[in-house]
């Protein structure tokens, strides 16, 4: 159930994997490139999961046609616009929107930093004319390597006042965390703040290296950390933030039943879990689904969704007055 007097956040959001399906048919018009489909119902299972993928790399190949249709830097100002619309249409009041420049430029061969830029205002009109809050992270795709890396992190640090933190996404076991130590000095050296996906595809021992080794301050999905009673603690202790992403976790074969879920044993644990949506539009999913569907057979009690839902507020990269803020407007509405 989402509490209607408290702020509901999605800070774990990818921009780039939820591109509309019917704006990838429009786009794949505009640009003249073959689809596999040309009518949206034939389309879906091209770009949403139908069941169960085998594995998060399986999982993540749903997302190529939406960016394969990137033509131009309108098209992506386009998408990241939209998806703001669709952030206000989930009932979201703030979002952290997440998105992978060099993935979207890759296709059409795009300049990765104007990818940055036409996202950062596409974001910022949505963000005026739907009257919601949102921020932005800029996501590093490990799946293409430290050099592809690094020029993502150019291009992202070349406009880091348009971001307030820098992720690391893709194949976790192909790439692991240790061969990005360098990439997240020039992160912190930048001022950012560091979320890593972790202890999603690998084990816990990826989420301490994020931790130690990277600076993250908060964990994308973080699952094996169950496996880890020290990791377990050490979160808790210093309050380092769990974005799960239950349906996700379902979808990638992560967690093989979502009655088993780990976010129920976080949040027992003290630990500041909270819920998001991960790819929303290749998923088939919204975040209303998480909090009333996808929790309560994960198990969390009212008062565990409840929790999720304020830790998502704690959890956001904002200051104090914002986060304030955003709790003055939803009291005001309840
Ligand atoms: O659940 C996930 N786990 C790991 N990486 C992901 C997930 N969803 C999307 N991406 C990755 O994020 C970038 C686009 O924003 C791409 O690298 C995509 O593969
Ligand atoms: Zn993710």
């Amino acid at each position: 159930m989402i509490i209607k007097d408290l702020p509901l956040t999605d800070i774990h959001r990818h921009l780039d994997g939820n591109i509309r399906p019917q704006t990838i048919l429009e786009l794949g018009q505009q640009f003249n490139i073959a689809l596999p489909a040309t009518e949206i119902e034939a389309l879906r299972p091209h770009v949403q999961i139908v069941e169960a993928e085998p594995s998060l790399v399986a999982f993540l190949s749903k997302l190529d046609w939406g960016v394969a249709v990137l033509g131009d830097l309108d098209a992506c100002r386009r998408v990241a616009y939209e998806n703001v619309e669709d952030a206000l249409k989930a009932q979201i009041d703030y979002a952290e929107l997440r998105f992978s420049p060099y993935y979207m430029a890759m296709k059409h061969n795009l300049p990765v930093a104007g990818v940055v830029a036409a996202v950062a205002d596409g974001v910022a009109a949505g963000c005026r004319d739907f009257g919601i809050k949102a921020n932005l992270i800029g996501i590093m795709s490990r799946t293409f390597g430290t050099q592809a890396c690094q020029q993502e992190l150019d291009a992202l640090l070349s406009h880091k006042d348009q971001l307030v933190a820098i992720d690391l996404a893709g194949d976790e076991l192909g790439q692991p965390g240790t061969q990005f130590i360098s990439h997240f000095k020039q992160v912190r050296d930048a001022g950012l703040q560091i979320t890593v996906h972790a202890g999603e595809a690998a084990g816990p021992e990826s989420m301490w290296q994020a931790i130690n080794e990277l600076g993250a301050v908060r964990i994308g999905h973080g699952v094996k950390a169950v496996n880890d009673p020290k990791l377990m603690d050490y979160l808790a202790e210093h309050r380092i933030g769990i974005e799960s992403c239950i349906t996700s976790n379902i979808q990638t074969s992560t967690v093989a039943d979502i009655a088993q879920h780990p976010v129920k044993a976080f949040l027992e644990h003290g630990i500041l879990a909270c819920l998001n949506t991960d790819d929303p539009a290749v998923e088939g999913i919204e975040l209303p689904y998480e909090y009333e569907v996808a929790a309560p057979k994960a198990g969390l009690s009212v008062a565990q969704i409840r929790q999720a839902q304020i830790n998502g507020l704690e959890l956001a990269f904002l200051s104090a007055a914002e986060k304030q803020a955003l709790r003055d407007i939803a009291s005001k509405r309840g």
